[in-house]
Parts: structure tokens; sequence; C-alpha cells
């Protein structure tokens, strides 16, 4: 299955808060949906899922209009929406049958994934008195009772411990192998590098980055090396890149371990290494630069 979003364009009132949002996800992938508070991620969420309509722009599964009555869709909406007073099996059950599931799936699925986000000594509780990871949890489950082939989870992680997340974590890749297509918006960028192929970057409305999240770290990467040295602090690294080799770098930041240079036009990797080479400079690190999502983010989202 191909899903695509095509140029949606959303107003509240006179304000237009999503000016053209497109971006394609395909089953047994993910698609990290990333952007700053505000950016318009939840917006377009609750488009896809039919809380509200866009002004203008289209949603497609396979080339042709996207019919949310033919698939099921597993939604982990950001603000959670379940019943404190009742049991977690009789709400997981009734949402189940809600979404059309048998009594007697919605029960056996209920408490298989009940079992694997380990929640089931639960089942007979009433929600409200469990803890606010295991309330996520619960609600986690009953997202997937349904068995969905289409998985949205608004920050799944949100509440849980690193034990609890991990456990989430090997569930959302389960759900990736199995083929399900799979949306995710956070802004922990740790757990988007691990699962998303794909990402589009929303900032006021606008996609400013989509696509495969391997090329667009080779290309943020380019023309970029680290370095950092046994003898000189990174500070004096700086200073001394900045007056020896000013004319084939320009140093663009100090991270915790090295130095981030930029190649001018015309040097290459091997020039710089030579010219240091020359120096006295012990060299610890010298490599390309591989940036992580969290830079990418905050170069493409932080202005
Ligand atoms: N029902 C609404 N009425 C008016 N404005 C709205 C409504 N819902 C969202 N907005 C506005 O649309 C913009 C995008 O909001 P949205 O909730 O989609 O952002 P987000 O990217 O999900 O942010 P966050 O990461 O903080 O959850 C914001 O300026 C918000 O104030």
């Amino acid at each position: 299955m191909v899903f695509e979003v095509k140029n949606i364009r959303k107003s509240f009132g006179e304000t237009e808060v999503l000016h053209g949002i497109s971006f394609q996800v395909e089953s047994g992938k993910a698609l990290g949906l990333l952007g700053r508070n505000g950016a318009g991620k939840t917006t377009t969420i609750r488009i896809l899922m039919d809380v509200f309509r866009a002004n203008s722009g289209e949603i497609l599964m396979d080339g042709k209009p996207f019919d949310r009555s033919k698939y099921q869709i597993g939604y982990l909406p950001e603000e959670r929406g379940l019943y404190p007073k009742k049991t977690v099996i009789e709400q997981m059950i009734y949402l189940a049958c809600l979404r059309g599931i048998s009594k007697k799936e919605a029960s056996d699925n209920s408490k298989k994934w009940l079992k694997r986000l380990e929640v089931s000594e639960y089942e007979n509780k009433k929600l409200e008195t469990l803890s606010k990871g295991n309330q996520q949890k619960v609600q986690l489950a009953s997202t997937l009772v349904c068995n969905p082939e289409i998985v949205i989870l608004d920050e799944p992680f949100s509440g849980l411990d690193p034990v609890n997340s991990q456990i989430l974590k090997d569930v959302v890749k389960e759900l990736i192998q199995q083929g399900k297509l799979v949306i995710f918006s956070s802004h922990q960028m740790a757990y988007v590098e691990d699962f998303c192929e794909n990402i589009a970057v929303i900032n006021r409305g606008n996609i400013v980055l989509n696509g495969e999240l391997k090329e667009i770290k080779k290309d943020f990467g380019k023309g970029r090396v680290i370095i950092s040295s046994e003898n000189y602090s990174l500070e004096e690294l700086k200073q001394k890149c900045e007056s020896i080799f000013s004319q084939m770098v320009i140093v663009k930041d100090i991270k915790k371990d090295y130095l981030i240079l930029e190649l001018k036009e015309n040097y290459k990797k091997n020039n710089l290494l030579e010219e240091v080479l020359k120096t006295d400079i012990e060299l610890e690190h010298f490599g390309n630069y591989e940036p992580s999502l969290n830079d990418i983010f905050v170069a493409k989202a932080g202005e």
C-alpha cells in the first residue's frame, strides 16, 4: 500500500495553519512526522483521521481517494482518551467491537496485547487506578486491538520509563516488519532514527524536509569533516583551524568531542588531512561528519 498526502491546506477561521503539506508512506515502512510545537503535525494527523476536513488537497491510497471505511486504522492520539471508571478489558473489548471486530476476537486480541505490553495483571482494574505509564500502555494496546493495517502514533513514548520504552520500541519494530504502514510523530529524535526510513519535517505549516533519512543525512553531512586532537583542546584546535586552514575550511560547530569543519569549494578531505599532518596536531578523530537527526532538525526547523 502506498499512502499519499498531497498539497493539504487547512485554515482555522482566517488563519491558514497548513500551507500545502505533501508526503508519502509505504507499507512496511515508517514515516517520522516531525516539527516544533505548533508546526501542524496533529492538525495533519487529524485530517488523515477525518476529525476535520482539509480546505484543499488530496489523500490517496494506491493512487485512489483514500476511503477510511475500507481500512483498519490504529490511532494513538496525543491527548489520551480512555474511560477512567471502566475496567481495562471492558473498554478494550468495547473499542474493538466499535471497530467491527467480533467480541471473541476483541477479547483474544485484548488479552494478547495486554500480555505483550506486560500489563495483563491490570486487566480487571479500573483504568484510573493505574499509573500514568501503565495507562499509556493500555491506550497503546487499545490502538492495536483491531489488527490495524495503518498505525498512527502521536508521541507514543511520553510517560514511559526506559524498560517500557524498550518494550514499545520492540512492538513498533514488529509492526513495521509485519508490513504495517506506520506514521510516527515524536519530538524524540532517537526513536525516529531507530524506526523511520523516511521523514517529513513540518515547519510553520510547510514541509521543509522530506525523503529517505539515509539520503538526507548523507546530503547534510556532505563536505563536512570532524576533527579532534590529542594535544589541543577543542577551543585551541578551533583557533588553529581558523588561522592555519582558513583557506580550506570554516569551523561550523564545536561538539562535545570534536569540531565540525566545512570544506570550502575545490577542497577535499584528503587535502585537509595532508595539511593537518604537516602541523604538530596529533589527531584523535578525523573523518566524515555523520549528522544526527537532532542536528538536522535544529538546522531545518530551528530558525
Ligand atoms: N481547533 C483549532 N482551532 C484553531 N487553531 C488551531 C486548532 N487546532 C490547531 N490550531 C493551530 O494550528 C497550529 C498547528 O497546531 P498543531 O496542534 O497541529 O501543532 P503540532 O505540530 O501538533 O504541535 P505540538 O508538537 O505542540 O503538539 C497551531 O498554531 C495551533 O494553534
